[in-house]
């Protein structure tokens, strides 16, 4: 058991925050991981920005345009985290980026890296199961989890996927890119209720999740709730208060209120 399965069973540690790494500045993204960390994040997910995100929605592209404008690297995201455990930060935090950077970085330098600069595990959610056996066997020789995705059409395959599964499994809630949705399908809880019964490991769920309703409902059938979107739009309300010193305290308490209202019972 890796630390972020047995953190991730506590009934109290649910709810991961997915944040996009120097939108608006890796200055700010350091506050705004302080802030989630403060609020009881169970983990964090931190995106690398990357020219082309074909899971994301709108609001996550964005924020990914943004960082890039910025010239945000996987480099700097790993000495983000490395600076941030230097200071005592102990929120598990995700390393999330599309599969492109981890080819250019190198497989197994980018889990040795990725795990001396203190992240907790890897999400890379352009690499089918299939095609990921090299980056777990890496990360099972690092003992550094590489955290799997299930989704509603992985049907027979949910047990296949989540057998070795390390870290946590990342339910997908519905199908098309991630964005704040209204609506969910009826067999949303069927399916997350099936691949916990399958896993090994803690599921989180993602994908749509926006308001303390959609997270008290998802909360009953997963171990954790991932919220990005409405989050990564929240940031980008207030990226002209974050960016000004005079401001940012004021627009780190209405992303304080954000979360707390999705956190509330
Ligand atoms: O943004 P949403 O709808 O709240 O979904 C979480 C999502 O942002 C985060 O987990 C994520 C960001 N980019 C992804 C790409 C694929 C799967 C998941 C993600």
């Amino acid at each position: 058991m890796t630390a972020l399965d047995v953190r991730l069973r506590q009934a109290e540690q649910y709810f991961i925050p997915f944040i996009m790494a120097g939108d608006p500045s890796l200055e700010v993204t350091k506050r705004i991981l302080r802030l989630l960390q403060e609020e009881g994040a169970a983990a964090i997910e931190l995106g690398v920005p990357f020219s082309d995100p074909m899971a994301d929605g709108p609001v996550i592209q964005a924020a990914s345009e943004r960082a890039l404008e910025n010239g945000v690297t996987l480099q700097d995201v790993l000495r983000l985290g490395e600076e941030l455990h230097a200071e005592g930060f102990h929120t598990p935090l995700i390393l999330f980026t599309y599969f492109n950077p981890v080819l250019h970085y190198g497989l197994e330098a980018l889990v040795e890296d990725a795990k001396a600069s203190g992240f907790a595990g890897l999400i890379v959610p352009d690499l089918p199961h299939e095609e990921s056996v090299p980056l777990r066997r890496i990360g099972n020789r690092c003992a550094f989890p590489i955290i799997p995705l299930v989704t509603p059409t992985s049907k027979e395959r949910i047990k296949q996927i989540v057998a070795d599964a390390k870290g946590f499994v990342y339910c997908v809630s519905s199908l098309g890119t991630t964005g704040m949705r209204q609506y969910f399908a009826d067999d949303v809880e069927a399916f997350l209720d099936t691949v916990r019964a399958a896993s090994p490991v803690p599921t989180a769920v993602g994908f749509g999740i926006s308001t303390g309703a959609h997270v008290r409902r998802f909360r009953r059938h997963a171990d954790a709730v991932v919220v990005g979107s409405a989050l990564v739009g929240k940031i980008e309300e207030c990226r002209s208060d974050l960016l000004d010193p005079n401001r940012i305290d004021h627009a780190l308490a209405s992303l304080t209120r954000f979360v707390r209202q999705l956190k509330s019972e």
